[in-house]
């Protein structure tokens, strides 16, 4: 099946300073994918370039097999690509409802609150606060906020920049749980980067696994979660006490 979302031999950076070296990913429609790898590997960084944020030096980007190299971020969110950054993604001296009615300013006034009844079903905590001001919630609450903000407008393919920063145990659980259903029950395709490495995967169908701005590995969840070089070097398992279980096989 064609990909909803390919890239291909990315290279991009900062002025002078090149950070992505010929990176590949692709994504198809229904998926969750995430984006493991070291702190400073270039995970936000490619998710920047994918939403025109970053300038690219080379490579190929398609929606659909349809070439989108070089479209304006304007141009990807209408062809249905949303982006919630990093922290930083709300607008606090707003209420939630003013938060979410501008995630959806594409829609008319039927279609907002059609759509913020929707999402209130899948993020129950905002129902009660759609007056409250985005600046007077917890990190975890405004996370939520953001993530309903950029559901508003409809995105066939999310990303989503460490949705889990900032946030306790238990709101980490919350937003890995809610955005495990967003394929099934918005119908969105989720790509997503991650510090919390097993939460992300556990709710993933598959992985890329990136170091120093280049493809390392990739595989289903499962393999990512079973290969013993990513479990030492990303989900703190102990290498000797692996080497001990493996001898005794
Ligand atoms: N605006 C910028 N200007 C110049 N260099 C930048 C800029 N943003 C990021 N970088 C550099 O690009 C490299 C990759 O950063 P990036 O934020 O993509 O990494 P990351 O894998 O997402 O890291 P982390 O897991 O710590 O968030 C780093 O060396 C960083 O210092």
């Amino acid at each position: 099946m064609q990909p909803l979302l390919e890239v291909a031999k990315l290279r991009a950076g900062y002025g002078p300073a090149q950070v992505l070296h010929g990176v590949g990913l692709s994504v198809s429609a229904g998926e969750i994918v995430s984006i493991i790898g070291p702190n400073g590997c270039g995970k936000s960084t490619l998710l920047k370039s994918i939403m025109g944020y970053v300038p690219w030096s080379k490579g190929e980007m398609r929606l659909e097999g349809h070439s989108i190299l070089g479209r304006q971020t304007e141009e990807l969110v209408g062809l249905g690509l949303g982006f919630v950054p990093q922290l930083a993604n709300t607008f606090k001296g707003m209420t939630v409802r003013e938060n979410l009615e501008l995630g959806g300013y594409t829609l008319d006034r039927a279609a907002v609150s059609r759509r913020i009844e929707e999402l209130v079903g899948i993020f129950p905590i905002l129902a009660p606060r759609m007056r409250q001001k985005a600046g007077t919630m917890s990190g975890g609450e405004r996370q939520t906020v953001a993530l309903a903000s950029a559901l508003m407008a409809g995105p066939r393919l999310l990303l989503l920049d460490e949705p889990s920063a900032g946030l306790s145990p238990s709101a980490t659980s919350d937003m890995f749980a809610s955005v495990k259903e967003l394929p099934a029950r918005l119908g969105i395709t989720v790509l997503m980067v991650e510090q919390d490495v097993y939460g992300a995967l556990e709710i993933s169908d598959r992985g890329y696994v990136l170091a120093m701005g280049q493809n390392e590995f990739s595989g289903s969840a499962a393999d990512i979660l079973n290969d013993r070089r990513i479990g030492i070097a990303y989900l703190g398992m102990d290498p000797d006490e692996h080497e001990a279980g493996n001898d005794a096989s």
